[in-house]
């Protein structure tokens, strides 16, 4: 079956009592995307997880996998996706082989699909090297690639990714976001819910910021840092005598508010060109006012996180 996308939520609505846990959400997943729900404590994303992976029905709305609807169709559903968590239920005391293999199985596969089932995963997520070693003896993020790799044996269209590298180090971070990485390449499509800002920054293509159980915002990482004002300017003048000369060269020529902290001073660019920049750098040179520290700096997604979230909890 063909669908132009993956994953499909259109206006779903879930109450808990007289508590609206989500309300009002939509969005697409096209196949293949890294799609990462965001938010803060309580905003609403396991709620909505568990609703599009079958464990809660919502009020209203409608939940569509691969085109399989969630509530009538959610035998089928259930087929599309898997779910990897913060802890699979492996063995310790077996290694990393012969975990995969009892997945296989149960998963529906014969020993014989089983068996290559588990060497393609064990070589995709360069685990090959310690296949035959008890998991006793394997770091976090070996453990986390082969969660992913368990998670992975039946070929599920859609991957449910919960927090993936909560606990690790940034190496063996790196490590997981290249495996994540590779998976969507391969045409899975993975909705990641993540507490990092910069895991979503550097894995997802499009982030859904919810909070309240609404959407407050949807776009690519870029689009959503547009949001809070693009890039911002700032330069240090060391002489607090020069500040507010350095301060009305930068207005006149940016035509922007320029915000002053003892020595430091900080324009939002917007959509300014930022050739006017070097006009700021020569006025300044010009006006010989001096300057100890300069930088053109892009809002990270921790700015996003806190200008569209903070003073609403
Ligand atoms: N079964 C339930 N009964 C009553 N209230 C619930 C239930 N499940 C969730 N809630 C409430 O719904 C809101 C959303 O909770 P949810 O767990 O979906 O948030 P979350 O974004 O996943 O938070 P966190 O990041 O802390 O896991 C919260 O206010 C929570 O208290």
């Amino acid at each position: 079956m063909s669908h132009n996308n993956s994953v499909n939520v259109t206006h779903i609505y879930k109450q808990f009592g007289n508590k609206t846990a989500v309300k009002d959400i939509s969005f697409t997943i096209k196949h293949g995307e890294i799609f990462g729900l965001l938010g803060p404590n309580g905003a609403g994303k396991t709620t909505i997880i568990r609703m599009m992976t079958t464990l809660l029905h919502q009020d209203t709305g409608r939940i569509l996998l691969n085109g399989y609807d969630t509530s009538t169709q959610s035998r089928l559903a259930r087929q599309q996706f898997s779910v990897t968590g913060q802890s699979a239920a492996v063995d310790q005391d077996l290694t990393a082989r012969e975990n995969l293999m009892i997945f296989g199985k149960l998963n529906g596969l014969n020993h014989a699909a089983a068996h290559t089932r588990t060497t393609e995963l064990l070589t995709d997520f360069d685990l090959i090297n310690s296949a035959d070693q008890t998991l006793a003896t394997f770091s976090g993020g070996m453990r986390r690639r082969l969660d992913l790799a368990i998670s992975l044996i039946g070929k599920p269209a859609i991957l449910f990714l919960d927090e993936p590298t909560t606990g690790l180090d940034p190496r063996t971070r790196k490590q997981v976001w290249q495996a994540v990485r590779k998976l969507a390449a391969a045409g899975s499509t993975v909705l990641l819910t993540t507490q990092y800002l910069e895991e979503a920054d550097h894995l997802a293509d499009r982030i859904a910021l919810i909070d309240h159980g609404q959407m407050i915002a949807l776009g690519t990482p870029s689009e959503l840092k547009q949001q809070v004002g693009g890039l911002q300017l700032r330069l240090e003048v060391p002489d607090t005598q020069r500040v507010s000369q350095a301060q009305q060269i930068i207005q006149e020529i940016l035509t922007l508010p320029v915000n002053v902290n003892d020595r430091t001073l900080t324009a939002l660019l917007g959509n300014v060109k930022i050739q006017l920049v070097t006009q700021v750098l020569q006025q300044l040179q010009a006006a010989a006012v001096p300057i100890s520290n300069f930088a053109i700096e892009a809002p990270t997604l921790d700015d996003v996180f806190l200008k569209l979230t903070v003073g609403k909890n």
